[in-house]
């Protein structure tokens, strides 16, 4: 099967078409009720392809919440390979949030169940853990290469406990989340128009200003809407790096629903922001 062109230069082509919003498809129970759904897999067909139908042919990524689909075991998984197939056909590149990570061996497993272009579940990246060695990604990186598919590392995690881990100091004096950062720069140098490592810093983090944002890749940035972060925030958070950022709104645009016309009018009130903020306006 022919590799796809890479990933990050797939991604800099629709970024620049539609922007760089991402639409997180993240099914909680809680909203499945306020869109009147049932909390099972129709009520989860139902909330996703609605999300999907409403934006995917606007926004330059969706980034399915894995973990809402697998709880409802293999017809939730089945509801997330026809979400996957529907988002990319209207146009969006499709990062599946998965946050694999395991020894060698076994992200090879991984890697084959999502970067594999005949997989049912096959996405254009995939979010991975680097907390059991960068080195255990290997795997994944060398797939996604053969591929054309990409990867989001996890570097400074939006969640108020990631720093115990990743702000933690190595005998070299660089903090963890910092050697992740070196690894996706070593990875994406050279590549134009840009990388296909990334990472996943949090809107939320707070300064940056000691961290080396400049990886040559793209940077996916949970955290605004319902974590608290704005559009206003990015320039300041990720300074000339922004460019390269990829805001992921879930909670912010969903509670919109189930209404398409309303979730659609969400999803560009929250692009337009951040166009906005990007080119500096
Ligand atoms: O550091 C991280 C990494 C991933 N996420 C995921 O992004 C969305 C955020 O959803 P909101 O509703 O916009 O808060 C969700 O799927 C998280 O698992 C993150 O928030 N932070």
């Amino acid at each position: 099967m022919s590799p796809l062109e890479p990933f990050g230069a797939r991604l800099r082509r629709v970024m620049d078409e539609r922007g760089p919003l991402c639409v997180g498809i993240d099914p909680h129970a809680s909203l499945l009720s306020e869109w009147g759904l049932n909390d099972d897999v129709v009520g989860l067909e139902r909330f996703s392809r609605t999300v999907v139908e409403a934006v995917a042919d606007r926004v330059a990524v969706m980034k399915p919440q894995s973990a809402f689909f697998e709880r409802f075991g293999a017809r939730g998984v089945a509801v997330l390979e026809r979400v996957v197939e529907e988002a990319r056909a209207a146009g969006a590149l499709v990062v599946m949030d998965a946050k694999r990570g395991d020894i060698g061996s076994t992200m090879a497993g991984y890697a084959e169940a999502y970067l594999r272009k005949d997989a049912p579940l096959f996405s254009d990246a995939l979010t991975v853990s680097p907390y059991l060695g960068y080195g255990s990604l290997s795997p994944a990186v060398a797939l996604a290469r053969e591929t054309g598919a990409g990867l989001f590392v996890l570097a400074l995690t939006s969640n108020p406990e990631g720093p115990e881990v990743q702000h933690a100091v190595r005998a070299d004096g660089r903090t963890v989340g910092a050697t992740v950062l070196a690894h996706l720069a070593a990875e994406n140098a050279g590549e134009e128009p840009l990388g296909s490592f990334g990472a996943v810093v949090g809107a939320t983090v707070g300064d940056l200003s000691s961290y080396d944002l400049d990886i040559n890749g793209p940077i996916l940035a949970p955290g605004v809407g319902a974590q608290g972060a704005t559009a206003a925030d990015l320039p300041t958070v990720f300074g000339a790096a922004v460019r390269n950022v990829v805001p992921n709104v879930s909670r912010g645009v969903l509670r919109h629903g189930p209404d398409v016309g309303a979730l659609r009018a969400a999803a560009d009130r929250f692009a337009g922001e951040i166009r906005d903020v990007v080119a500096g306006r």
